[in-house]
């Protein structure tokens, strides 16, 4: 199913949460929304899954009005599935129930699914590798595989669209990556469109075909994950997604000039045009390297973070820092006199 808004916007008692969304979800795609707290996520979230009515502008799933500010299809009517955060299992049900519940009650429902329940659970529970947990309450279940069931749970009813709020947050770092590649297999199997809200921009970089960065309740950019993370097109994209560096200086077509003495001159491709008018280059520190003297910005070495696989250095040029990532093999050490330089 795809899902479109347009010209969205959504106010609590004078407050602007989203200030003009349009935003198209095509059929099949899987698209993150990502962006710091507070900037609408979950609003946008809950104005798709029909909780809540826009101020203005419209949706339409598959060409058909959903929402608009007279009317609203509740979220019974909409062909959808949900996750959240929370894991909102019922506590009384085996797991077996809590997956076959909504296809007892979900109202598109195809009527093969309905006659074989309970293959269909079996097959749900298999999806997310729970077959031998069918009979268990959700008290005896981890926070993990309580998750894994909210998700077997949402796509039994097979729904046209997924919505995602943050699933993975109240999970440790280890079960996150697991369940993370575990969503995207799901994804790939079932082609479902999905929606998913995250604060996590690694997240959003590994699983998504599109990315959508929003900050104070607007569209920033929506990209491809490589689009976004190597042409971002503003200052807030490139510093929220990966942590670039954002260099000042000039451009004369793809050569930037971080420095009054323009012998300092670098080629630097995939710039996009709006970054060169406002006279700066995002550049990644992976992109960066340093170097005892060359043609770069010179500085100290302020700090040293060895990480196992890389080293990451933090130079202070008198007006900025600047952050580069080196291979292990990099030997500068804290107060050295460096020049940094694009790879
Ligand atoms: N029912 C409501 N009444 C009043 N203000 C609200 C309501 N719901 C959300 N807001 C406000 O709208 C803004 C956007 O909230 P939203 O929950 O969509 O942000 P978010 O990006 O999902 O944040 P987080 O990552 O912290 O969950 C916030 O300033 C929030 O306080």
């Amino acid at each position: 199913m795809s899902t479109r808004l347009q010209h969205v916007k959504k106010t609590f008692d004078g407050f602007q949460a989203l200030k003009g969304i349009d935003l198209t979800i095509e059929d099949g795609e899987f698209v993150a929304i990502v962006g710091p707290s507070g900037c609408g996520k979950t609003t946008l979230l809950r104005l798709i899954a029909g909780f809540e009515t826009p101020t203005e502008g419209s949706i339409y799933m598959n060409d058909e009005l959903v929402a608009n500010a007279n009317n609203s299809m509740p979220p019974e009517k909409r062909n959808l599935g949900m996750v959240f955060q929370a894991f909102a299992l019922w506590p009384h049900m085996k797991v077996k129930e809590q997956v076959a519940f909504p296809l007892k009650y979900h109202r598109f429902v195809t009527s093969s699914l309905h006659k074989n329940k309970t293959k269909r659970v079996e097959e749900m529970l298999s999806l997310v590798g729970l077959q031998d947990f069918a009979e268990r309450m959700p008290g005896d279940l981890s926070g993990g595989q309580k998750q894994r069931v909210a998700i077997a749970r949402a796509l039994a009813p097979s729904p046209a669209l997924l919505l995602m709020d943050e699933p993975l947050s109240s999970l440790d770092a280890k079960l996150r990556i697991e369940l993370r590649n575990e969503i995207q297999t799901i994804h790939r199997k079932t082609n479902t469109s999905i929606v998913y809200v995250t604060h996590d921009q690694s997240e959003a970089l590994a699983m998504a075909d599109k990315i959508v960065v929003m900050n104070n309740g607007k569209i920033e950019q929506i990209g491809t994950p490589k689009e976004i993370y190597f042409t971002p097109k503003t200052e807030f994209v490139a510093k929220f997604i990966g942590k670039a560096n954002v260099l000042n200086g000039k451009w004369r077509e793809n050569y930037f000039f971080p420095l009054k003495d323009e012998t300092v001159k670098w080629q630097i491709p995939d710039i996009t045009e709006d970054m060169k008018r406002q006279s700066k280059c995002p550049i990644r520190p992976e992109q960066l390297t340093l170097s005892k003297k060359g043609n770069g910005i010179p500085g100290g070495v302020r700090n040293v973070l060895f990480q196992g696989r890389e080293i990451h250095f933090t130079v202070d040029t008198g007006t900025n820092t600047i952050d580069v990532i080196e291979s292990i093999h990099a030997s500068f050490q804290v107060g050295d006199r460096v020049v940094v330089l694009p790879k």
